[in-house]
């Protein structure tokens, strides 16, 4: 029998890191030694000596290494629709785009995805997600584009096989052609995850099940993807509490409020995981920490559909996990996690705690280990620690953006967008000095343009 190959090394040294572990451990400079795909060692100083199979050493003065950022929700598909119903709430903002998005083809989904994934990657994201919710008749095979199109990139990536199907007949918001069947969705969302969840410790791609909104889907479909979901082990995905008019159209439907309402038809829970939550009231937030759910926070997308404050530090005090969520580029055209971290901070200090609402280390952490919690992978991915996956990021701090910041963290959350020196997910570099490695950004931007003006076309046509 072939002898075992051994692990190949890389040693990373005279790095600030922060680890983002349980006691928020942080060195001044520090090393952390990767071996193939995981963390082997972490810690203050320089790496051990001697250790074998080193085929790359990096000199990170002048850098903080961070675990690599983790989005939480996002729609690749609205990268090419970008910039439209700027000055709309979420439900006209909605009903202006569906006739639009309901026109997306297999072509249009893979460059939106490319584009979606590049602004991501190059700024630090190593794990994304998308929650892709529109599959018109005949478009083509969306799910297949979309996980190729992270795979292609090198991402660490989670397809939330959304659904819709409740319409304008229905008293609901789609347009009727924008919809699927229950049965439908139902078949499709199992055979995606038949064909590419991956539930192993380093998985690069997973499958949850995530039907749209309350105003988009019915109450079958909420319950049998809940059961669906249980049935076949995968995480549950939904939106929340999103806005006013949700809540409102809630109570008039169903006689409660979104959450009683998820209650109800068992879509809350260890495994579930939801975009949003502005709209909560103490029990809501007490319903999710007594069951365990998980909130996507996107800061951005609350201010630019006026959806409001979500209650972030009262979440976080009952113990509800939260991540960051970048949110679809039609409702956040910057596209980009890293300032979200930032967002996140400032916005929440609008709200009722002030000051003390959130400091940048527990932005980090929303960033990192949160957005590592609510998709399900805090055991593995989130965090600096050995045993981990080796994803992480060296973001460049002795520029002129953050050279005067005394404090690393600091300097990374309140300042610019800091430069992505390196990017490693699965221990492999995928950025390089802000450029992607695998992926050509100008080709994509290209092609993003030319099927963005193909889609108005075909919209304009119908
Ligand atoms: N921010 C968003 N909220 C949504 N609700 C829903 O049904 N779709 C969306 C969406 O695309 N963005």
């Amino acid at each position: 029998m072939a002898a075992p190959s051994a692990a190949q090394r890389i040693v990373i040294e005279n790095a600030a890191i922060a680890t983002v572990d349980a006691n928020d451990t942080e060195y001044a400079s520090g090393y952390l030694v990767v071996a193939d795909n995981k963390i082997e060692s972490i810690g203050a100083g320089k790496a051990p000596e001697g250790l074998e199979n080193v085929v790359r050493r990096i000199d990170a003065t002048g850098h903080l290494i961070t675990p690599g950022l983790v989005n939480t929700h996002h729609h690749f598909y609205q990268w090419i629709t970008r910039g439209l119903a700027t000055d709309h709430n979420l439900f006209n903002w909605l009903v202006a785009l569906y006739p639009t998005w309901s026109r997306i083809d297999e072509s249009m989904v893979r460059v939106a995805a490319q584009g979606s994934l590049a602004m991501m990657a190059r700024g630090g994201v190593t794990t994304a997600m998308d929650h892709h919710y529109v599959y018109p008749k005949n478009s083509g095979d969306l799910s297949g584009a979309i996980i190729g199109a992270a795979s292609d990139m090198g991402v660490r990536f989670t397809l939330a096989r959304g659904s819709m199907d409740m319409s304008e007949k229905d008293g609901f918001l789609p347009p009727d052609f924008a919809v699927e069947t229950t049965e439908g969705a139902l078949a499709a969302t199992e055979e995606t995850v038949k064909k590419f969840h991956d539930a192993s410790f380093d998985a690069m791609t997973q499958v949850a099940v995530a039907p749209c909104s309350p105003f988009s889907i019915s109450t079958q479909l909420l319950k049998q993807g809940a059961e669906l979901a249980r049935r076949l082990g995968v995480r549950m995905h939904t939106h929340g509490s999103e806005t006013v008019e949700e809540e409102k159209f809630c109570h008039e439907l169903f006689g409660m409020g979104p959450t009683d309402y998820f209650e109800s038809t068992g879509f809350l829970g260890e495994d579930v995981w939801m975009a949003h939550c502005v709209h909560m009231n103490d029990s809501d937030i007490a319903a999710f920490a007594r069951t365990g759910t998980g909130v996507a926070h996107c800061p951005s997308s609350n201010a630019r559909l006026a959806a409001g404050i979500a209650r972030v530090p009262d979440m976080l005090k009952a113990g509800v996990p939260v991540g960051l969520g970048v949110d679809g580029t039609a409702s956040n055209e910057s596209g980009e996690l890293h300032t979200e971290l930032r967002n996140a901070l400032l916005i929440n200090r609008l709200g009722a705690h002030r000051e003390a609402a959130l400091n940048a280390r527990q932005a980090l952490r929303l960033g990192t280990y949160g957005g590592a919690q609510v998709l399900g992978r805090a055991d593995n991915i989130g965090s600096l620690e050995a045993g981990k996956l080796a994803d992480f990021v060296l973001w460049k701090i002795d520029g002129l953006g953050h050279s005067s910041i005394a404090d690393p963290v600091t300097a990374v959350v309140f300042g610019a967008a800091a430069p992505v020196t390196a990017s490693f997910v699965n221990g492999r570099q995928i950025v390089e000095n802000n450029r992607l490695l695998f992926a050509d950004e100008e080709q994509i931007a290209r092609d993003a343009r030319a099927e963005a003006q193909r889609l108005a076309r075909i919209t304009a046509q119908s």
